[in-house]
């Protein structure tokens, strides 16, 4: 089911291309499709949103709205179970805990008669983009909210797509009702990310969109980019273990096959120094696919984007993880501090055999929206830095000024700038 190359082998550069060409999906073949839902809800609003709905999520809610009611979350706590209150309150501690760090203050400096400074203030409006197409995911409202609040965001509206009853998940309500945020709507997809960055009749334009999806959900992101600002590009799951002996293959398969059965693009690269283990995790996949429920899922985003590479070293591992520059990279090898170093490019680093990338996704605290189809070489996880603005702040007293007037107005002037020159002119005049 997973390809193997052999990177040890004399066809080094061809696999080498293929693999840097293939490793992730490519936007280019979505952008139309996306293209004609962002228009058609820039034109309609809310027509479109309805219309959409309709066709991709199976559900006619022009009767009902877009807009989550009261009732509905009421509904919702009664039916989930206390352990799943119990866990998502200590994944609220956790990851409140881990972006507290983030807090960014303002700073201030002054000397003789200035004042220099930069100002922090929380974004006003952000959209928070939770998936919920082929799955529900309360982890990603938390992973969304919590850096929107620690940073200070007012108004925070968050959109996922319905079930086919119309409604979203109970995790979904209760993870967002947990956390206070009130404005709620039905809508998925591009179309979603259409009506947060232009605004519709129900839902008012937010300033920017924070969120991982689909790749009509990230291609949509990148396309509305200018309208509103983007958090980064946080498309299909992916994920890259590189292992060596030390590895155990079932735990390395399992950590392949959680990322997989995120999408039929989610990829899945296994890079291995040890050609035994590299068949060893071949036999795992196929036997641990076999028993999962979203295993149509899994086999083709396998077929699609799923990998087994043995290369010589972990030096050679390590240089192709970071072209890859994957979304989540698992270090299951028995000295893993020794790699962290050389690490330059992913979203996430877990290290040894008991850091499992679920880990990650659920409870340790780090952000799980993460940069993927490369763009983990500029991008970083969603963070509370996403949800702030800064300002610079002068303040010069008139004597603090006289001194530096003259070097002011040889700069305007060599700018050819006379206005420049005179507004720091008419002062001493
Ligand atoms: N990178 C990250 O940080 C991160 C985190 C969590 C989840 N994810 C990813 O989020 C995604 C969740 O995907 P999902 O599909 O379950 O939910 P989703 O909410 O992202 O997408 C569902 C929506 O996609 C739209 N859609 C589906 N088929 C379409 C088509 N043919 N044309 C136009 N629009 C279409 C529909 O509007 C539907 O409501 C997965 O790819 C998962 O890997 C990424
Ligand atoms: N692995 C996903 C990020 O790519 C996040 C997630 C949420 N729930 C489960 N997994
Ligand atoms: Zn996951």
């Amino acid at each position: 089911m997973m390809k193997t190359m052999d990177l040890k082998g004399p066809e080094k550069d061809r696999l080498l291309k293929e693999l840097k060409e293939r490793g992730t999906v490519d936007f280019k073949d979505y952008q139309d499709a996306v293209q004609t839902i962002l228009d058609k809800v820039s034109v309609t609003g809310d027509q479109a949103l309805l219309e959409y709905t309709k066709q991709f999520d199976g559900i006619d809610l022009s009767a009902k709205g877009l807009k989550v009611t009261e009732e509905e979350v009421d509904e919702a706590y009664s039916l989930v179970s206390e352990e799943f209150l119990r866990a998502i309150r200590l994944a609220i501690d956790n990851i409140t805990d881990y972006h507290e760090k983030q807090r960014q203050n303002s700073w201030f400096t002054s000397s003789e008669g200035t004042m220099l400074g930069q100002k922090i203030t929380p974004i006003a409006s952000v959209g928070i983009y939770v998936p919920g197409g082929t799955a529900a995911y309360p982890s990603s409202v938390l992973m969304n909210a919590i850096p929107a609040k620690v940073a200070g965001v007012e108004r925070i509206v968050m959109v996922t797509p319905p079930n086919k009853e119309g409604k979203l998940a109970a995790g979904v309500l209760v993870a967002a009702k947990e956390l206070g945020i009130e404005e709620i709507y039905k809508v998925g997809g591009a179309q979603a990310i259409g009506a947060l960055a232009y605004g519709t009749n129900t839902i008012a334009k937010v300033n920017k969109i924070v969120g991982p999806g689909n790749i009509y959900v990230a291609t949509a992101k990148r396309e509305v980019y200018g309208y509103v600002d983007i958090d980064m590009i946080a498309g299909p799951s992916e994920i890259l273990v590189i292992a060596d002996a030390s590895a155990n293959p079932k735990y390395v398969a399992a950590d392949l096959l959680s990322q997989a059965e995120h999408d039929e693009l989610s990829s899945a690269i296994f890079i291995t120094t040890s050609e035994d283990l590299g068949k060893a995790v071949a036999v795992e996949v196929a036997k641990q696919t076999a028993k999962l429920e979203r295993k149509s899922i899994v086999e083709k985003s396998l077929i699609n984007y799923g990998k087994i590479i043995l290369v010589k070293d972990l030096e050679e591992a390590i240089d192709l993880s970071n072209e890859i520059a994957p979304e989540h990279l698992e270090l299951c090898v028995e000295k893993p501090f020794e790699l962290l170093d050389q690490v330059k490019n992913a979203g996430a680093i877990f290290l040894g055999h008991y850091a499992p990338e679920p880990l990650g996704d659920y409870l340790a605290g780090p952000n799980h929206v993460l940069p993927t189809s490369g763009t983990a070489k500029f991008y970083s996880p969603l963070s509370v830095e996403d949800f702030i603005k800064k300002s610079s702040v002068i303040y010069y007293n008139q004597k603090a000024l006289e001194k530096v007037k003259n070097e002011v107005m040889t700069l305007a002037e060599t700018e050819g700038l006379t206005a420049h020159k005179n507004s720091i002119k008419v002062r001493f005049e």
